[in-house]
């Protein structure tokens, strides 16, 4: 096949589309991978880099932590896709889709050929519902939640309280084969025992005192959809079996019904405990443990992927901003600032912070003293992990219950300021309420 055919063939695709050699350097380029990647249309490209034309690295990405195509299909000779980050001709970084395929040459030389798929940019899409993240470590969790998404088995999102988890679930839906159906979220922490089969099956007319006409529950409501069962962890025992139940058959009754119905539902559930502990410890059924955890994704928390921050925040001030109707911009010391809080609360925590941020900036420029960080709550939280020495001073569930107390006290009771204080959802909130006794 000619040069020229071959360029011809390359050029007609609409994704980037580049082959590299075995020594990472590139054998031939597509128009759309020049546009995006700011190379000259005419420019010889050949000879030169991939890491260093996308990743602006001098060294091959594997070496930066990342999963490398190139890599893969020179060892295996095998098809091998993955999520990277890449950085556009103006420098911004963006996720990127790729597929890395074996190329044979006539002389059986080997190259491997990446079609580059581009996901949309936070700054195309505004960050409301995208999951915004560059980091190595970020990019194989949205790998996993993405691999997960083609499939029908369970899938159980572990992470602390505001790192994403809903939005995760979000996210394999939308991917999902079942993306046309409904996504309907259960929040565990509010069924006790007379809701959860009401709410989880629901109810035909009269079934109880005040039960007005007919009325579908989650379940029904799930149907060739996606169920999302919300801080699962919470749910008490006895309720956990009638669960496991209906997921393992499909079937139900609605209350005061004699019909068996059925619903075909995907389980994608969450927690921000650890489950596996849970069943060991015997407050949590180790089949239906089983049942949810057939895919399990654990998602970091925000100082786990502290080079995430100026992304993130970037993308969240320009929302605000949008919603402020004004606009806003941060200062380099005011984002080091961020990147160096350990953020308990996560990227909810980083919302609220800057919304605090923008309230305060008189002109729009955020600077750090506009940056408003709970250190102490950190300093908690710091002193508060489990040490390698044991627990030193108060047990954590006592520091917290009298910290909601006195946070309580300060804001007059009201609830969602209390929440906002915390970093974390009202919903979770009312959880600790609960739980300590406070509601
Ligand atoms: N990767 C991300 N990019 C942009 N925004 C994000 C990202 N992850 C989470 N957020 C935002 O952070 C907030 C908290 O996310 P979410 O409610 O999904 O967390 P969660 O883990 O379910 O919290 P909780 O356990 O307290 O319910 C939401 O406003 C969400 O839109």
């Amino acid at each position: 096949m000619g040069a020229n055919l071959t360029q011809s063939l390359i050029d007609a695709q609409d994704h980037p589309f580049v082959l590299i050699d075995e020594e990472y350097r590139l054998v031939a380029a597509n128009l759309a991978y020049r546009r995006v990647y700011g190379l000259d249309e005419h420019a010889d490209v050949v000879g030169r880099h991939c890491y260093e034309v996308s990743h602006r690295l001098d060294r091959p990405c594997h070496l930066n932590g990342e999963d490398c195509p190139h890599r893969q299909v020179f060892a295996t000779g095998e098809t091998h896709e993955v999520l990277h980050t890449h950085y556009d001709a103006r420098g911004q970084a963006e996720q990127v889709r790729i597929r890395g395929h074996a190329i044979r040459g006539i002389d059986g030389q080997l190259w491997l050929g990446e079609s580059i798929e581009r996901l949309a940019t936070p700054e195309a899409h505004g960050c409301e519902g995208r999951m915004i993240g560059f980091s190595p470590r970020y990019l194989r969790m949205l790998q996993q939640l993405g691999q997960s998404a083609a499939s029908q088995a369970g899938v159980l999102l572990q992470g602390e309280s505001g790192v994403g988890k809903e939005l995760a679930a979000r996210f394999i839906h939308h991917r999902s084969p079942r993306a046309e159906g409904p996504l309907v979220t259960v929040d565990c922490t509010t069924l006790n025992g007379n809701l959860f089969e009401a709410e989880l099956f629901g109810h035909e007319r009269g079934a109880f005192t005040g039960s007005v006409g007919r009325r579908p529950g989650l379940f029904e409501q799930a149907d060739k959809g996606t169920l999302f069962l919300d801080e699962v962890g919470e749910l008490p025992l006895e309720l956990q079996a009638k669960l496991l139940r209906v997921l393992e058959t499909g079937e139900f009754r609605r209350v005061g019904g004699r019909n068996l119905l059925h619903a075909d539902v995907r389980v994608v559930a969450a927690t921000n405990r650890d489950l596996r502990q849970r069943v060991d410890e015997g407050s949590f059924r180790e089949d239906l443990y089983y049942r949810l955890a057939c895919i399990v994704v654990s998602l970091p928390a925000l100082r786990e992927r502290r080079e995430d921050i100026p992304a993130l925040a970037d993308a969240l001030l320009n929302q605000l901003c949008r919603e402020h109707g004004r606009p806003c911009y941060m200062t380099r010391e005011a984002v080091d600032c961020l990147i160096c809080y350990d953020f308990p609360g996560n990227i909810r925590e980083l919302k609220n912070v800057l919304q605090r941020a923008v309230a305060l900036s008189p002109d729009g420029v955020i600077d750090a003293g506009q940056i408003d960080l709970d250190v102490s709550r950190e300093r908690r939280a710091v002193s508060e992990a489990p040490s390698a020495e044991g627990s030193r001073g108060a047990p954590l569930q006592r520091v917290e219950s009298r910290y909601i107390a006195e946070l309580l006290a300060h804001h007059d009771g009201h609830r969602r300021r209390v929440a906002e204080a915390l970093g974390v959802s009202e919903r979770t909130l009312y959880r600790k309420l609960r739980r300590y006794g406070l509601g």
